[in-house]
């Protein structure tokens, strides 16, 4: 079943004081997909995030959000859009329950829905807390909250897991999965390769304004097996790593009747190393 395409760039470029910034980017996003764009700093990630949110036009090239130019886009549009990046917006002095309802009322959402939410992104027990006074990960959690609070189709999100523990990033990686799951498109920018080969549906590496490779990680990975090799550990604790090759399969063949495997994988590259193999950069 081919689900319908929810952001659509087509050419999209961005100039500016004669710099250029983005050198012509197409891609497209379907609903209930995890999108990575990713990329290091510098490399063009938020000025696409702007030009898609409408917050900045491009110089040439086209995008669509929920089928409208973003040109046009609207407030049919931004009720079906969330946005979370860097610039939280948080109401400091106010709680964390008075933060979602001031927009709750603004967007005429039930203030049942809030609790719910609230619980959802854990911070139920935190509600009465001022928003000065919440940790990064919940300040964090609350933005993304509020982005949520309009049940949006599409949502960008900026680096959504940059300075988070562990734990917190991995209950953001489980909210992000559920929303997935029940439909919602997410745009997501990442420094982390780690986060994208395990989120991610599809990934654009973006380097100095152009999408040097795409595709859903595992293939992008595979692509650049050139020399294919197994890691293997062996009963005695050594471990092995070997090309393949006919001698290779048949020691494999004799470990494994004599039970002396005890881990084998192939040693396609990562993300990482896919990108600075393209680049010569890393993803600082
Ligand atoms: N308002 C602006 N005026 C001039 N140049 C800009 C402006 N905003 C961004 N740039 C330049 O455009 C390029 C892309 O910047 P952008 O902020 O989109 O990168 P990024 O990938 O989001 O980086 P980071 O990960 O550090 O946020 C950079 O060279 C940056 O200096």
């Amino acid at each position: 079943m081919n689900r319908n395409i929810v952001i659509q760039a087509n050419q999209l470029a961005k100039t500016y004081n004669n710099e250029s910034a983005l050198k012509g980017l197409s891609f497209t996003v379907r609903e209930g997909e995890i999108f990575g764009f990713l990329g290091p700093s510098g490399s063009g990630k938020t000025t696409t995030i702007k030009i898609l949110t409408g917050q900045l036009g491009q110089s040439s090239g086209s995008a669509m959000v929920l089928g409208q130019p973003v040109e046009q886009i609207d407030q049919r549009i931004y009720e079906q859009v969330g946005i979370v990046t860097d610039n939280s917006g948080l109401y400091e002095r106010m709680t964390v329950y008075s933060n979602l309802k001031i927009f709750a009322g603004i967007l005429g959402i039930k203030k049942a829905h809030i609790d719910r939410l609230l619980k959802r992104v854990g911070l139920f027990e935190h509600k009465d807390k001022l928003a000065s006074k919440l940790s990064k990960g919940m300040a964090q959690r609350l933005v993304l909250a509020r982005a949520l609070l309009h049940e949006p189709k599409v949502l960008f999100l900026d680096e959504p897991t940059s300075g988070l523990d562990p734990s917190t990033a991995e209950a953001v990686h489980k909210l992000l999965i559920e929303l997935k799951e029940a439909g919602t498109a997410i745009f997501l920018t990442t420094h982390n390769m780690d986060e994208a080969t395990k989120l991610c549906d599809h990934v654009a590496l973006l380097n100095e304004g152009v999408i040097v490779e795409h595709g859903p990680p595992k293939a992008v990975c595979l692509k650049y097996h050139q020399h294919k090799s197994y890691h293997i550990l062996l009963s005695n604790q050594n471990e092995l790593t070997l090309p393949h090759s006919d001698e290779t399969t048949e020691k494999i063949h004799h470990w494994l009747k004599s039970d002396q495997l005890v881990a084998i994988h192939s040693g396609e590259p990562t993300l990482e190393e896919v990108f600075i193999e393209l680049t010569g950069r890393e993803l600082l």
